[in-house]
């Protein structure tokens, strides 16, 4: 039986403001199926979290998030936090400046993303756990380290230059490139070597549509590594310009795996990217939990 219990958890603030009025826009979909729906709108940030966390599985089915990809990213830290270990379906509805979870699973506009949760057929994906010295994160998408760090911190102060900020922070990493000490694991593989950087793809796709991991399956248990050494900046650009399309793994520098464990130490405390936000620190851990989240697809 498909479920009809659903609280809907819907960001505000997600992609400009426009979550509520997406919300509007697929609501007449969930009456029309006669589904019972309970709307939370998120009152501050981390309270998505707090909800998948409590919500009583006695009266409801299923989750469905109005929101980009940090909305996602803290249902799903809720959802594996439950100390009750509930199990609820996820539904998943693009209203964010990034829907990188949604346009992987075919959800890539509003409208079918809820004929996708209504249908009620479900997959399970992975989770990668990123456990540090003093939390433990999920993320679904990737997990960061280096110039993808590095880049989204300075968009972040260039956030007056709306989108173009995240070309002119890339342009500006490449101009200055950072290189780090620090050992790779892999698996039970070790490596002691500078790096640029480091990024473990759960899903195809990253950012504003970067194809940084063109094998990438979310089912199968491995996450896959984009990895760079020391490299020239005509190499980095070289990067950048084709991970646009998937083409970077043809290049002879760009190292590339596929893994179900990986961490990273260094002598300095390196921030990391964890699912497009900026969290955590080296030193970390982190495994592939094989098929531990079920979606609606
Ligand atoms: N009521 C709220 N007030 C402030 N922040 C909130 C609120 N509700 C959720 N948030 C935060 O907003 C963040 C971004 O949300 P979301 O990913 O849905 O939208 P977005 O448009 O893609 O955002 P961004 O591009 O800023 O990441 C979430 O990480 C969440 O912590």
């Amino acid at each position: 039986m498909n479920p009809k219990r659903y609280a809907v958890i819907v960001n505000p603030y997600g992609g400009n403001r426009r979550a509520i009025a997406i919300w509007e826009q697929v609501r007449p979909l969930f009456v029309e199926a006669g589904a019972e729906v309970v709307v939370y709108p998120t009152e501050h940030a981390g309270h998505g979290r707090e909800l998948a966390e409590s919500l009583d599985p006695s009266v409801t089915d299923a989750i469905c998030v109005v929101g980009g990809d940090g909305s996602v990213h803290e249902v799903v830290n809720g959802l594996l936090a439950r100390e009750d270990k509930a199990q609820f379906d996820l539904g998943i509805i693009p209203a964010g400046t990034g829907n990188t979870l949604h346009d992987h699973l075919g959800c890539h506009e509003p409208m079918s993303a809820a004929e996708i949760i209504l249908r009620g057929k479900t997959h399970l994906i992975d989770v990668v756990r990123v456990t540090m010295p003093k939390e433990c994160v999920y993320c679904v998408n990737i997990v960061g380290w280096g110039a993808v760090t590095d880049i989204a911190r300075l968009a972040e102060r260039l956030r007056l230059l709306g989108t173009v900020r995240y070309s002119a922070a890339t342009l500006w990493q490449i101009a200055r490139p950072i290189v780090r000490s620090v050992k790779l694991k892999l698996d039970d593989q070790s490596i002691e070597d500078e790096f640029q950087l480091v990024i473990a793809c759960n899903t195809k796709k990253t950012g504003t549509g970067m194809l940084l991991a063109p094998r990438a399956e979310i089912h199968d248990g491995k996450v896959d590594l984009v990895v760079l050494r020391h490299a020239s900046r005509w190499q980095m650009l070289q990067l950048f310009r084709s991970i646009l399309d998937g083409s970077h793994l043809s290049l002879s520098f760009v190292e590339n795996y596929q893994v179900s464990s990986f961490g990273i130490e260094s002598r300095s405390c390196d921030a990391l990217n964890l699912d497009g936000e900026l969290m955590g620190n080296t030193p970390f851990s982190a495994e592939v939990l094989p098929q531990a989240l079920k979606v609606f697809v």
